[in-house]
């Protein structure tokens, strides 16, 4: 199983570089920085993660293929793997609508401008002018002056056509859940876009993008993940709850808590609607013992890499001191 570890770049760039080398040295292979225009440019922030570092992976997880061009995409992705001397990664996804409505982004044909994108970005990267007459993206003769290097490309998707063209295009699939019901479910669609292009499910990375919240004490470990796991249930669509029986009752009281935080501040009312079993299906929560069990039944399920997301734990230098003490070497 690889490790990878998430990062929100809303922290200066020295507290970023302290947490990643912390997590490289306790033996994350990846680790991924989520891109979304209100927080620091994930460009900038791996420039430094790439120069700081010696064996960690790093990309964006994700960014997309809506808020710049795919060419500078592809040119930003080689310059990170020039400066890293080869570890980067490229994460892409369709984008969050809801930040999108906020920069007046209309997110249409999200598959379309998925696929576009990538097969640019693939052309440019291979080093030869690009040609390529999109109904969304085209370009004429466009190359860059320099040599990309091999760079994977990850995908990150859940609903079913996007998990196709993930497994059809990418190296791998970022797909954000922490349960295995969510791959069991997802097999299908992952296989049947790699039969698509003709490959092996040994040459495709199926990552679990969990939550994450570990500590030797499984109460604060669980607390620690409740805000998260609200934020993750208010946005999930009603398929997953149906799922995993999480009651729609449950789900509209968590909603109805984040509003009432948003509004009036009570923080301690959304922790309070959720659920255990809400914590238990979106996140991967408890002591090292009880995520070392879920990441066996997630290997079951076909993943091949678990990223440890937000919140990492009740302290998260400490948290990613015991992930790499009592979980990688598992
Ligand atoms: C678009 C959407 O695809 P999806 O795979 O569910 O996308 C949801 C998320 O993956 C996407 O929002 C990601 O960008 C969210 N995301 C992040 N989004 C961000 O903006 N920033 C991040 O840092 C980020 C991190 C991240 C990490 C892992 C991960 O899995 C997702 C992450 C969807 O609805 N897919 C449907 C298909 C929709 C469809 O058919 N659309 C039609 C027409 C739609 C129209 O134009 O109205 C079309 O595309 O042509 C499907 O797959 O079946």
């Amino acid at each position: 199983m690889k490790f990878g570890i998430e990062f929100v770049p809303n922290m200066k760039y020295y507290e970023l570089e302290y947490y990643v080398k912390l997590a490289e040295d306790s033996g994350f292979e990846y680790t991924w920085i989520t891109d979304h225009y209100n927080n620091r440019n994930v460009y900038a922030m791996l420039a430094i993660l790439a120069l700081k570092t010696s064996k960690i992976k790093l990309g964006p997880g994700v960014t997309n293929p809506y808020h710049i061009s795919p060419a500078l995409t592809a040119s930003a992705i080689a310059t990170i793997n020039e400066l890293s001397e080869g570890r980067a990664v490229l994460g892409i996804g369709a984008g969050d609508k809801v930040t999108f409505e906020r920069i007046g982004i209309t997110w249409e044909k999200p598959l379309k401008r998925m696929r576009e994108a990538v097969e640019i970005i693939r052309a440019l990267h291979s080093g030869k002018p690009v040609n390529y007459d999109g109904e969304i993206f085209k370009m004429n003769g466009a190359k860059l002056d320099f040599k990309a290097g091999n760079i994977p490309i990850y995908i990150g998707a859940q609903g079913p056509k996007m998990l196709q063209l993930a497994a059809e295009l990418g190296d791998g699939v970022l797909i954000n859940a922490s349960h295995p019901r969510d791959f069991e479910a997802a097999k299908e669609n992952i296989e049947a876009g790699l039969s698509k292009a003709g490959k092996s499910k040994e040459e495709f990375d199926v990552v679990a993008y969990a939550s994450m919240s570990v500590d030797k004490d499984r109460e604060k470990a669980r607390n620690a993940a409740r805000i998260v796991v609200a934020f993750i249930v208010a946005g999930s669509p009603e398929v997953i709850f149906e799922r995993h029986g999480i009651s729609m009752d449950d789900v509209n009281k968590v909603r109805e808590a984040l509003n009432n935080a948003f509004t009036k501040g009570d923080w301690a009312g959304v922790g309070k609607a959720v659920t255990d079993e809400m914590i238990d299906c979106f996140s991967i929560s408890g002591t090292p013992e009880d995520v070392i069990e879920r990441i066996k039944e997630l290997s079951k399920a076909g993943v091949t890499q678990v990223v440890a997301g937000s919140p990492i734990g009740p302290d998260k230098k400490k948290s990613i001191q015991l992930i790499g003490k009592e979980i990688i070497p598992a």
